[in-house]
Parts: structure tokens; sequence; C-alpha cells
């Protein structure tokens, strides 16, 4: 399968910090890619430059072979490169459903005043986007709370209706912050096989997460990243071997690495 992402000799500096250094790898298309590294290693920033939250110091972001970087974030979005929403852009006063209609808007033919004022395309639009608001939500065992109001829902919920937001907008590639935090261990499984299942649809998976566990059962491949720099790339397999990422480690609790 051919590169879908390109990162090419991505650097960014804060001041006299250098959070990500000279960082390259490319993300094959349908595969799911973890990004992890010790706390402060720069997985954030990486993620930022790559959603084009962020400008980088230097080197750059390919998709599709177009250079991303420097664009605004939402012409990224448009384009297929989609961030997963945080809880703070959920409507808390909205249904489910409703939420990942609104969603759908990013991609819409119609124009937003057209939407609400009910105009062929948008009638056919908004017929369209529950259509398919009812198969991400089931995707994701979302179907049977869909009526209910996001304010009631509880996190692991929230964190799974931020990922149907982001499945809305039709990406080619999903870039899941942390996707695991703050779970228990089923809720953990759940949402593994939730990510497999987003996979499944064709959806390029990079992700950013510090449950070692969940990250060497979901990935593909992992990219490991130590003071900015990345130090390792390889499968679930080598990564756990590799010394350089046991050395990256060295002096963190071994449950919470899950070696
Ligand atoms: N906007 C900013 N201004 C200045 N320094 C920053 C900024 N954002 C991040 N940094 C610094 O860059 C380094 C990398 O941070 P980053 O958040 O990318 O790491 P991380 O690997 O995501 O960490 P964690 O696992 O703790 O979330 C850190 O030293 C951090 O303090």
């Amino acid at each position: 399968m051919g590169d879908i992402l390109q990162i090419s000799g991505l650097t960014k500096r804060f001041g006299g910090l250098v959070a990500v250094n000279n960082v390259s790898f490319s993300v094959h298309e349908g595969e799911i890619l973890a990004v992890i590294g010790p706390n402060g290693a720069g997985k954030s920033t990486l993620f930022k430059l790559v959603a084009s939250f962020l400008r980088p110091t230097a080197g750059e972001v390919r998709f599709q072979g177009k250079r991303i970087s420097g664009l605004s974030p939402h012409v990224v979005a448009r384009m297929g490169v989609v961030r997963t929403f945080q809880e703070t852009t959920i409507f808390k006063g909205m249904t489910v459903r409703d939420n990942v209609i609104i969603a759908h808007q990013l991609r819409a033919r119609a124009s937003l005043p057209g939407f609400y004022f009910g105009s062929l395309t948008a009638r056919e639009d908004e017929a369209e986007f529950g259509r398919s608001a009812d198969e991400i939500l089931e995707l994701l065992g979302l179907e049977r709370i869909r009526d209910e109001p996001a304010l009631s829902l509880p996190h692991g919920h929230l964190r799974a209706l931020g990922m149907a937001i982001g499945l809305a907008t039709r990406p080619k590639v999903l870039l899941l912050d942390e996707p695991f935090a703050g779970m228990n261990h089923d809720e953990t499984v759940r949402a593994v096989d939730m990510v497999r299942g987003v996979r499944n649809r064709g959806v390029t998976i990079l992700l950013v997460e510090h449950d070692m566990p969940a990250v060497m059962r979901i990935s593909d491949r992992i990219v490991v990243l130590n003071f900015g720099e990345k130090i390792a790339e390889g499968t679930p397999t080598e990564i756990r071997h590799n010394h350089k990422v046991i050395e990256a480690y060295l002096g963190i609790e071994d449950e919470a690495i899950g070696f």
C-alpha cells in the first residue's frame, strides 16, 4: 500500500526548546500507526503539526503527495486529515444523533444558511446526513443512545461521540489524541474494537497514546519519540525489543509501560 502521509524533517522550536527535532516517517494507507514516547517527548506537538494547528519551524507534512504544512486546519480537515474533536466542541444541549448530523456540515455541498432555510440541496443533504449519522452511530455502538442529550453522557460515550463527529466529516486520516485515556479495561477493549472498525472502513489511523498494552494490541506500526527525536520505528514486537526504546522508558514502572 502507498503512503498517505509523508512527514519529512519536521521540526518545531518554542524559543530555545526544540519540541520536535527533524522527525521523518511515513504513514501507509489503511494502517493504524501509534506515536509513543515518555512525557514531554513531543507527541502532542507532532500531532498539532500534522493537523496543521501549528506551523513547523522546518520540514513539512505531505498528504497524498500535497504539502499541507502551512494550510489552515479547516482546509486540511476538508482535504481529509481530521483530528478527533475535543469534548468542548460537542453541543451538550443537542442529542447524540444531531451532533453527528451537524458535523456533516464540514463536507456539505449546501451552505449553512441553506441548510437551515430549506433549499433543495440542503434537504437532500439533510436526509443523507441522517442516514450517514445512523450508520456511524451503529458502527460505534451508540445507536441505543442516539436520542439522548450529549449533556447526560458518561465520559466513555462522550469520547465515542467525539470519534463519531470526526467520522462524519469523512476523513481519510483520523488523528486520535489519547483515545484510551481515563478508560477502564473493558472500556479500552471496546474502544480498541471501535478504532479497528473505523480502520476497516478504509480510514487510516494515526494515534498518540500512553496506554502501552492498548498500543501494542492495536498498532500495525509504532513510532517512538524521545526528547523530540524519533528513536525507533517498527512493529509492536520490534518496538518491544528495541534497546533505545527500553532505555528511554528506563525508570518508569513496568506496569505503566506494559512491555
Ligand atoms: N506552546 C508551547 N510553548 C512552549 N513549549 C511548549 C509548547 N507546547 C509544548 N511545549 C514543550 O514542548 C515539549 C514537548 O511537549 P509535547 O506536549 O509535545 O510532549 P508530549 O510527548 O505530548 O507530552 P505528554 O506525554 O506529557 O503529553 C515539552 O517540553 C513542552 O513543555
